[in-house]
Formats: C-alpha cells, structure tokens, sequence
C-alpha cells in the first residue's frame, strides 16, 4: 500500500509512461481493478470520489473513508504490486481531511471552477495541511464540461499554461490536472474527438510535474454496441481514441482517470449476463463473470498507459 502517491508518479514522470487512476464504488469494482493490476504488473491508483464515500459509507463520510481506506489495505498487502488510494475530485474540506486522517495515499482538491487566485488560495491550504502529514496533493487548472459533483459546467475553459506555471509555483501542488478538451462521461466529443497537445506540452515544460488526464475514457463502441443490444441506450457516446490518449502521455500526462470505461462494461455484460442466465438468483454467478469482462479492459488500459511490468 503506497504512503503517498507522489513516490510512483515521479517515477512514472521520469521515464514517460501513465499510472491508471481507477474509479471504485463497491468491492467487486475495487477486485477487478486490482487483479488486473497484478496481472499486468503495474502500479495502480484506486479513487474514490465524494460521492463513492458518501455511497460507501450510506451516507456517513467517516465510516466511507475508513471503510475505503481498510478494503484497499486488506487486498493490497496480498500483492506484489503498489497500490495507491486517491481522493477524485475532493470539493468539501470536510471530506478531504477525513480522507487525509482515514490513511488515503492523496486527495485531489478540485476548485478549478473557482477564480484563479482563489483556486490558487484553497488549493495552497490543503497542500499546507497534506504535505505536513506526508500525503500527496492533485489540482486541477481549467474546467471540464459536463458534471463533477454537483457543478455543471456548461463550456469546458481550457487550461492557460501561463497560470499553470505560476499556480505550481505559489501552491507546491504534487500533480496537476490541465484542461485539454476532455470531459466526464460516454458523451465527450460532439464532432471529432479532440485535445489541445500544444497546451499540454507547454504546461509540462513551465511546470515539470506529473500530470493528470480527467475525463480519459475511450467508451469503446464494441461494448457501447454490446450495451445497446441488450436494452442499453447510449447511442452517440464517443470518448478519448487510443492514439490521442498515447499521445498525450508522450507529452507528460501520467496519470489517467478511468471511470466510464468500467461503468460502460459492467452495464453491457451485466444485461447481457441476466437476459442470458434467466433463472439465474445468485448475485455471485451473476457478478463473477460481468467482473471478469471488467477486469480485461483495466487490463487493456493499463497496457496502453505503458505502466504494465512498472511494478
Ligand atoms: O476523470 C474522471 C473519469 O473520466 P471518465 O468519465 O472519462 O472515465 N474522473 O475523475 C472520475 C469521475 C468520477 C465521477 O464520480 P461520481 O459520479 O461519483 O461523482
Ligand atoms: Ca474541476
Ligand atoms: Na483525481
Ligand atoms: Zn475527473
């Protein structure tokens, strides 16, 4: 289980490949994240947002985290690869210093919809308040559309490499989410799926820390055609292609946030499970075989960031 989340992000920032930061909100999502992990061999993050401890802890903030915090720990010291816990999006102090005290590896502090100086402001606090107890700290410059706890951003404002540059310096920030076009969710592009490489290049120059990519699933229309046969309807949904996500990562993004992808998944073969199976009541041979179809595209997406045998 990885102290601080900083230790395997430089290293994957020194030689050039990406960590997948994988979302969970039960345990069959943290299994089949963290078997495809040790199968690839490679260092892994686990996140959670505010509203996965929120849904953990039915609504009690301190027992999520710590239930969290104790499920991660409990199946990371069986394996042979680091593992780290991530707080996604952290927005509500509150919440963030319950995952810092609950043992999570670090925490993001999201307030990129907020003015520049004060983003800067309430980012520089937590840093302040994290690095005193060894904990690593993620930020985030410009805003994805789409939503993110609660804040709809109606246009995505991509990230000024000017401000990255200055916003680095002033907080001491661990890692850094620009904005580069991406957003949350299968419905990422209306036209042509696109980022902005010339920002991110810029800002990995003036600010030489690891960055983050949000909003990076593929939504790949196999499992998005599967999903729709069996009842699903997610027509139109397009995310990030394989070839961009690589080139982002050549330009310096070394941590990729994945949610959707595995949502998207377990939607698709879970109907495809229970309209095959119709007598089937036995949530285990239900969830074992959807989690398996999980845990290959965590796979898949580790071998794409570069990070499998990185262990
Ligand atoms: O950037 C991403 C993932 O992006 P993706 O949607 O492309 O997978 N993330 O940060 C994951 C967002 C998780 C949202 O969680 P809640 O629904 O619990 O608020
Ligand atoms: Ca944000
Ligand atoms: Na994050
Ligand atoms: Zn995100």
């Amino acid at each position: 289980y990885v102290k601080n989340t900083k230790e395997i992000l430089d290293k994957a920032s020194r030689e050039g490949y990406a960590i997948g930061a994988f979302n969970f909100n039960n345990m069959e999502f943290l299994q089949a994240i963290l078997e495809a992990a040790e199968e690839e061999k490679a260092p892994v993050i686990v996140a959670t947002s505010e509203g996965a401890i929120k849904y953990i802890g039915k609504g009690d903030i301190e027992t999520g985290a710590k239930l969290a915090v104790e499920m991660v720990r409990t199946y990371a010291e069986k394996l042979s690869v680091p593992v780290a816990l991530h707080l996604d999006h952290g927005r509500d102090f509150r919440i963030i210093m319950t995952a810092i005290k609950a043992g999570y590896s670090s925490v993001m502090i999201d307030a990129s919809h907020l003015p520049f100086e004060e983003n800067l402001r309430e980012t520089k606090k937590i840093v302040e308040i994290a690095h005193a107890v060894g904990i690593s700290v993620e930020a985030e410059l410009g805003k994805l559309k789409g939503i993110e706890d609660n804040v709809v951003e109606k246009e995505s404002v991509l990230v000024d490499p000017e401000e990255a540059k200055i916003f680095v310096k002033e907080t001491e920030v661990d890692f850094l989410a620009p904005a580069i076009g991406t957003s949350h969710g299968a419905f990422k592009f209306k036209g042509e799926a696109q980022l902005d490489f010339e920002r991110l290049k810029k800002v990995k120059e003036y600010t030489q820390i690891p960055l983050v990519l949000h909003g990076a699933s593929m939504v790949p229309q196999d499992v998005v055609k599967l999903a729709n046969e069996y009842g699903a309807e997610l027509s139109g949904a397009k995310g990030v292609p394989e070839d961009m996500l690589k080139k982002a990562i050549e330009l310096g993004i070394n941590k990729i946030n994945t949610d959707t992808d595995l949502r998207i998944t377990f939607v698709a073969y879970l109907r495809k499970v229970l309209s095959e199976d119709k007598s089937q009541i036995d949530p285990r041979k239900i969830f074992k075989p959807v989690f398996e179809h999980v845990k290959e595209i965590v796979k898949e997406r580790i071998r794409i960031f570069g990070s499998s045998g990185k262990a």
